[in-house]
């Protein structure tokens, strides 16, 4: 990847980590390369993160208006704590068609970038087909492993690049799990990803600043 618009996006999902510690080490690397990194924290740490200057993103929008909807994540919410971005369907949070439907619009209401996960070709063609900004392909077996997908299953990202550009063109295609290096994310440039999304490589690092600088080495 060699594009500066190619997105680092870290996810922390519930990982036992400093939220704002990382968010502050993304906004350094970031701020030094010029590259694009973002981090997906709790909802209830959106606030802090984004008060570090690093673009912030929600892991999860929920399918909803204003209203009686206890317990949701309202989009609107997501974007007042200072998200510009979410995540939808993620591969652990699945949702029903619909529903990715229907957060979509949320999201589109209140202004955020979206992207939607998806577990294979197939899923991330129709996942275009919904529209959002980009589609995430990360195999759920390749999650939380040490290998990347770009070298575990290079035909699961170019056969979703292909899928979601005959859908849609405009349609951005990320891959994510096992992502943990610059030769990762180069590996996936190559496959035509435009973005990665990690989250284990720099939610359990020892060292996450470290981590980002080897990451956005292969841009
Ligand atoms: O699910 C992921 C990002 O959303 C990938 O997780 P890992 O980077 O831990 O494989």
């Amino acid at each position: 990847m060699s594009d500066s618009d190619t997105l680092i996006l870290v996810n922390l999902k519930a990982y036992p980590c400093d939220p704002v510690e990382i968010a502050e080490a993304c906004a350094t690397v970031a701020d030094d390369t010029g590259a694009r990194v973002a981090v997906a924290p709790q909802a209830a740490h959106l606030s802090a993160v984004a008060d570090t200057g690093v673009e912030t993103w929600a892991q999860h929008v929920s399918p909803v208006e204003h209203g009686s909807h206890t317990g949701s994540t309202l989009a609107e919410a997501v974007a007042d704590a200072g998200a510009t971005g979410t995540l939808i369907n993620h591969s652990e949070n699945r949702l029903k068609l619909a529903d990715i439907d229907a957060s979509l619009a949320a999201a589109g209401r209140a202004g955020l970038e979206t992207v939607v996960c998806a577990n294979n070709p197939a899923q991330s063609g129709a996942a275009a087909a919904l529209g959002p900004d980009a589609v995430a392909v990360e195999p759920p077996e390749l999650i939380g492993g040490d290998v990347s997908v770009a070298t575990a299953d290079p035909a699961i990202v170019e056969d979703s690049v292909a899928a979601v550009e005959a859908v849609d063109a405009d349609v951005d295609l990320f891959c994510g799990a096992g992502v943990s290096t610059g030769e990762d994310v180069t590996a996936a440039g190559e496959l035509g990803a435009t973005g990665v999304l990690l989250a284990s490589g720099v939610a359990k690092a020892d060292d996450p600043e470290a981590v980002l600088r080897d990451l956005v080495s292969g841009l």
